[in-house]
């Protein structure tokens, strides 16, 4: 199968913007072997597959912001009570043609003309997630994408696996699979976005045994703590500064690692309805109760996010995966504190960041659904059962064509 261009657009929990990758693919996903089919293992800066397996090289990346009363529009989307059809149909369109904005960008920056791009993958906005009623919500119109960028657009990735029993999340462990795993390494990929989530390749492993899912908040305390601290003037601890200025409160780290989320059994997805705004007005009660500094709560939020990774490790992983080190990626790899944090919860399992072995981290989830949209226009699945504990793998998204344009 001959090299194609496809591009991937995540906007992620944090709500910080959309994140456009071009890539150039090589191989088919799932060519090879597996159970679901993977292909020979290449990395994102790979050649281009020389032993008929895939291979995906990022040829432009950007980040296009939010403007800013978009993106205090989209935080009062997640209130359910002003999440009004009319304003959600309304952000639903807004967003589709700022998706088709950043598609248009990236190519551009990539020098490749719109119609030599095969497919754009779209995650779309979450709203809502609620696997346990079976439902999740991302918006982001498709058919707004393909109209106006002219190229075929796949979104709405995670109701399939829902629809077959599954979480719906996290997804972006096949393309882990596909893109990282080592016949001699057990790799844990953590990544550390609004939510953090955990991905498990054990060395040698087929897509079977990989296994991942949310291990609770990433930076989405941190940051809902300083919204609150800085009347919302900030929305970030910005180098971990505050944090690495403060102490940790042993009494109030202890109430928040009761939170019943870190002791439930995988598989298991969570978002915003559980560490968003009221969780951050409870964390607020116990601080002024408990008589804690701004910096000591910082601080004592930045410990409990990388306890809550450790933990996880400890609890669910470490007895059958013992793992060789374990690589960060998402925002939270720019927080020193937390990344300090993280290094001692880890001991003795080393921990490097995406930046440190040459990848991007910015770039990783955009880059896996431009891959997941591939899957889906080669017909095949994209989800791990063993990770959504979905009843069967399942094949992602909604297609949207442009008039005049048939896939590939
Ligand atoms: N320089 C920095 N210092 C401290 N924190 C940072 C820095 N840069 C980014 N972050 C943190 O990373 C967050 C954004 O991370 P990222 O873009 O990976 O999240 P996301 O993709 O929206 O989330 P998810 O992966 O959960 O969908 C910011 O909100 C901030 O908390
Ligand atoms: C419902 C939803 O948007 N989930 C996100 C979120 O952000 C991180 C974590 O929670 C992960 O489960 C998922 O995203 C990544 C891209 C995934 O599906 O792998």
């Amino acid at each position: 199968m001959g090299k194609r261009c496809a591009i991937g657009l995540m906007s992620g929990t944090s709500v910080d913007g959309i994140d456009a990758a071009l890539v150039e693919i090589a191989g088919r996903p799932g060519e090879s072997s597996g159970l679901i089919g993977a292909g020979g293992t290449t990395g994102e800066a790979a050649g281009d597959g020389p032993d008929g397996g895939l291979s995906v090289k990022l040829l432009a990346f950007l980040n296009l912001p939010y403007p800013e009363d978009t993106r205090q529009a989209i935080f009062r989307l997640f209130d359910p009570a002003s999440a009004t059809v009319d304003k959600v149909g309304e952000m639903n369109v807004r967003l589709g043609k700022l998706y088709a904005d950043a598609a248009l960008a990236v190519a551009a920056k990539a020098g490749i003309a719109p119609e030599a791009v095969s497919v754009i993958g779209s995650h779309g906005q979450t709203l809502w997630h609620a696997p346990e009623q079976g439902y999740t919500v991302q918006i982001g119109e498709g058919s707004v994408i393909a109209e106006l960028t002219g190229i075929p657009c796949v979104s709405d990735f995670r109701p399939a696996d829902l629809a077959a029993g599954g979480q719906g999340a996290p997804l972006v462990p096949y393309t882990e699979y596909l893109l990282y795993r080592s016949p001699e390494e057990t790799l844990l990929l953590q990544n550390i976005g609004g939510i953090g989530n955990i991905t498990v390749i054990p060395a040698g492993a087929d897509s079977s045994q990989v296994t991942a899912f949310d291990t609770g908040p990433g930076n989405m305390l941190i940051d809902g703590v300083m919204r609150r601290l800085t009347g919302g003037r900030t929305g970030m601890d910005e180098g971990g500064r505050l944090a690495a200025t403060g102490r940790c409160c042993a009494e109030l780290l202890e109430r928040l690692q009761a939170e019943a989320y870190y002791r439930l059994q995988p598989p298991k997805s969570t978002g915003r309805e559980l560490f968003g705004d009221a969780y951050v007005e409870q964390l607020m009660g116990w601080r002024q109760e408990l008589g804690v500094s701004d910096a000591d709560l910082v601080a004592t939020v930045t410990r409990l996010t990388a306890w809550s990774i450790g933990d996880a490790y400890r609890r669910f992983v470490r007895d059958r995966h013992p793992a060789h080190r374990m690589i960060v990626g998402g925002g939270g790899s720019y927080n020193p504190t937390l990344l300090r944090d993280l290094r001692e919860e880890l001991a003795p399992v080393p921990l490097v960041t995406q930046e440190e072995i040459g990848l991007s981290s910015d770039a990783k989830e955009a880059v896996a659904f431009a891959l997941l949209a591939e899957c889906t226009l080669a017909g095949l699945p994209g989800s791990l059962p063993a990770v959504t504990g979905a009843r069967h793998p399942a094949v992602l998204g909604k297609l949207s064509l442009p008039y005049g344009r048939s896939p590939r």
